[in-house]
């Protein structure tokens, strides 16, 4: 079994064939200061799609930009995650954040993103995990946007020694897509893989919408793939 991770859902109706598409998770990016202005979900709408997900059994994934834990904190208690992922430019987890946000939302998971530019990646992954509960290896780092979003693939030699050093769960992202999902989870063993560009379609302005045919044919090559290693 591989968890599929899908982002960057922004409407409501998206979110609902993603989640009938095969998406373990869902993930987005609730209005903040920080990230792709386009992809940024109104919390009105972040609470209709959660709820949504937890009607159907799938994890709520909201990943923080900015750079600003006081707001990670308040927009966690506001939207209550399942998980709150950070990937932000300036700011990482440390064990003072992951112990305040958890007494501010009981329950909730935390997943750090790791720029996986090059091996010293796999010591900072595995400082993390003392902390984190999910580790999210990731490509490309944009001021303000933060570490993701790329469509880049990296070395994944690095990625397979992260999960098997770090002790907690990976979820393998960059550049992911129908054509290379099985590839990367046969070499790394992941817990989970996510997928942004290659399963988008992409408008002017930073707008995009999910390509449902293509997070179909993700997940289903990442359980066939899955499937084949067990
Ligand atoms: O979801 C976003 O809009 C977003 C914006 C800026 C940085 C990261 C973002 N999402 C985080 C993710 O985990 C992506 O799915 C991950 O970076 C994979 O992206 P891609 O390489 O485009 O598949």
């Amino acid at each position: 079994m591989v968890v599929k991770q899908i982002y960057s859902i922004i409407e409501y109706e998206e979110a609902l064939q993603t989640i009938a598409a095969g998406a373990d998770h869902l993930g987005l990016v609730p209005m903040q200061h920080g990230g792709v202005p386009a992809h940024r979900v109104p919390l009105e709408r972040v609470d209709k799609i959660f709820a949504a997900c937890r009607e159907h059994g799938v994890v709520a994934v909201a990943i923080m930009l900015t750079n600003d834990p006081d707001e990670m904190i308040e927009l966690a208690q506001r939207v209550k995650p399942d998980i709150l992922h950070i990937a932000g430019d300036g700011y990482a987890a440390d064990e003072a954040f992951a112990q305040r946000l958890k007494e501010a939302v009981p329950g909730i998971k935390l997943m750090q993103a790791v720029l996986v530019d090059n091996a010293t990646a796999i010591d900072r992954a595995k400082q993390y995990a003392q902390y984190c509960d999910f580790i999210l290896t990731d490509s490309g780092l944009a001021p303000d946007t933060g570490i993701g979003a790329s469509g880049l693939t990296h070395d994944w030699s690095i990625d397979a020694a992260i999960v098997r050093e770090c002790g907690k769960p990976v979820i393998m992202a960059g550049g992911l897509g129908p054509d290379n999902v099985a590839d990367a989870i046969k070499q790394c063993h992941p817990y989970g893989v996510d997928s942004l560009t290659k399963t988008s379609i992409k408008y002017e302005g930073g707008f995009m919408q999910k390509d449902i045919a293509l997070v179909k044919k993700f997940c289903e090559e990442a359980d066939r793939a899955a499937s084949q290693l067990a």
